[in-house]
């Protein structure tokens, strides 16, 4: 627990408790008690008589993990002693070297309904101020322009962190320009599956504004600037997975949250086109793929991740904190796991790689939970954040109405995996190989799927028998434009400015406010 200061509280709203009694002088009647690390900023401020006042901006929590910043006004007949609570206050808070003091924001003008710049100019920009953080603003001209800036021109020494306006689409581009600046400045060649990244040292917050904003989400617990922003500004610290794509020998992508191959490649595939609706392009895509019910063909290989990494189906949430994640493997502990692998790999071939082959409605790799507004539990509601796998859930062919009811359980409590069309597997590597179909050239297996149209309805009893030739990979949102893919779940490899969901919310209260005299002799208890 961190330490505490109370007074009585005076929200800016409560003006008629404007003439309770100072904390200072000892004699709260309503007591108030904030934890250090969670105090914003100390600003000098004219109460409404024009007299000097002093306000200590605070996080406090809402609803649904939601925060806001609030405020307690220092009132004393003895300015000394205010100021020296005042004086305390800052020392205590320069204590606190993980905040960060200098950011640089990229904003996306056209991510969700457009309104990324209107949301950091009046949500969150002020709060940087209250908090004296310097921001330095880029608001994108062109997809990938932030990507580029910081892969190569960003003087990336001048920042504690970077910070992304926009949706999922938009923080890939910062997560893929700080990763490959980070490899290339410590000479780490990304294009071989096997090679051990170097971790970022920038941390990344994330203001949503996009049309999904998963990541944020499932890091935060809500789709809301102001809490984000104040997650940034106490430099929370939350550790992330990433995912590397390649195809053959060559790096295609990273990914976060989910790589989708069959349902969701098409519907990323299809919403692509219809980007002037805005997020209800994914409702009017998600319809018509639905109605389509392809299925798609190949093979699934993977690396199942080891027991003490959970099950996808224990029900146990990844919260702040969370045990299963504190625990990252050493470079040594991932040499072990390799050579065992490759013991068992002369043993039997396989080298404790399983092999699935079938046809899928859809094949989904979830690094997190993918939780976000449209499934507040998500894809996988168990899957870790930061414990090095990757939760593999794989649909077989079904009909229709079945798959309706595996879809429909992402939006309720039910288990999604709880069907015998749906299988889950924890995984720390996998691979896809789509079946060669005749007169299929390999060309065509990179491009998108040819066929967009409805298929025929098939009773919703039945199993449809038709099978497209191929979809595509959607990843974090973006198209891949390969379909055989080998995937490596990089563990830790990036730092959100975010906590992870908190379980409960706390209110702490002070034994005896009456007992103060300083800062230092605080005394409190945690209630529910
Ligand atoms: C009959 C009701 C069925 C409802 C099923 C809902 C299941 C939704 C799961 C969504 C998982 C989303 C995982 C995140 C993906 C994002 O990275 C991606 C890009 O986001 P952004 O850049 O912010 O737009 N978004 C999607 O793939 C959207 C999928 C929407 C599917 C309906
Ligand atoms: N200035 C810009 N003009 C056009 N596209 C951009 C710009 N800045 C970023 N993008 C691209 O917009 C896409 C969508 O961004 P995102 O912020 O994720 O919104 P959404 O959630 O609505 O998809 C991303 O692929 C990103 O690369
Ligand atoms: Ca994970």
């Amino acid at each position: 627990m961190g330490r505490f200061f109370s007074s009585t509280k005076k929200s800016v709203s409560e003006e008629s408790r404007e003439d309770l009694p100072c904390m200072a002088e000892g004699l709260a009647s309503h007591s108030h008690a904030i934890q250090v690390c969670e105090i914003v900023a100390v600003h000098k401020t004219k109460d409404d008589d024009s007299k000097e006042t002093r306000k200590i901006f605070y996080i406090s929590r809402t609803r649904q993990h939601q925060w806001r910043c609030d405020d307690v006004t220092f009132h004393s007949a003895n300015q000394g002693l205010c100021e020296q609570w005042i004086q305390v206050i800052n020392e205590q808070l320069s204590l606190l070297t993980n905040r960060p003091k200098s950011l640089l924001v990229y904003i996306n003008p056209y991510g969700g309904k457009r309104r990324g710049r209107r949301i950091y100019e009046q949500k969150v920009a002020p709060l940087f101020r209250r908090a004296c953080i310097l921001a330095d603003v880029i608001v994108t001209e062109r997809a990938n322009h932030a990507r580029d800036h910081l892969k190569t021109e960003a003087n990336l020494d001048k920042y504690d962190g970077v910070v992304c306006v926009g949706g999922d689409g938009m923080f890939s581009e910062i997560l893929h320009g700080l990763i490959t600046r980070t490899q290339t400045d410590n000479k780490v060649d990304h294009n071989q599956p096997d090679a051990e990244l170097v971790p970022c040292s920038l941390h990344i917050g994330i203001i949503p504004a996009g049309s999904t904003d998963c990541i944020c989400f499932a890091t935060v617990g809500t789709n809301d600037p102001v809490t984000s922003a104040l997650h940034i500004i106490v430099g929370d610290s939350q550790p992330m997975d990433v995912c590397s794509v390649h195809h053959n020998d060559s790096f295609l992508r990273y990914s976060v949250s989910l790589l989708g191959y069959g349902f969701y490649g098409d519907i990323l595939t299809d919403s692509e086109k219809k980007r002037w609706l805005g997020p209800a392009r994914y409702d009017l895509s998600g319809v018509k793929t639905f109605l389509s019910h392809n299925y798609y063909e190949g093979r699934i290989s993977f690396l199942p991740a080891k027991n003490n990494n959970g099950d996808p189906r224990d029900k146990l949430q990844c919260l702040s904190g969370c045990r299963i994640c504190q625990h990252k493997p050493s470079s040594t502990d991932t040499q072990w796991e390799m050579s065992e692998e490759k013991e068992k790999s002369d043993k039997d071939g396989m080298g404790g790689w399983s092999v699935i082959t079938g046809k899928f409605i859809a094949i989904n790799a979830a690094s997190m939970s993918c939780a976000c507004p449209r499934s507040p539990q998500g894809l996988s509601p168990s899957a870790h954040l930061a414990d090095g796998t990757t939760d593999l859930i794989l649909v077989r062919k079904c009909s229709r109405l079945n798959f309706l009811r595996h879809l429909l359980r992402h939006t309720n409590k039910e288990d999604q995996f709880d069907h015998s069309f749906v299988e889950v597997h924890r995984v720390r590597k996998f691979r896809f190989q789509p079946r060669q179909h005749e007169l299929v050239s390999l060309e065509d297996l990179s491009q998108s799927p040819k066929k967009t149209g409805f298929s025929p309805i098939c009773s919703a009893q039945t199993t449809c028998n038709h099978s497209t030739s191929h979809s595509s990979w959607t990843c974090d949102g973006e198209i891949l434009p390969n379909v055989a893919i080998q995937v490596s779940v990089q563990c830790q490899l990036i730092r959100l400015f975010a906590r992870g969901i908190e379980e409960q919310q706390q209110k702490c209260v002070l034994e005896d406010p009456c007992t103060l005299s300083a800062p230092e002799q605080s005394t409190y208890q945690s209630v529910d």
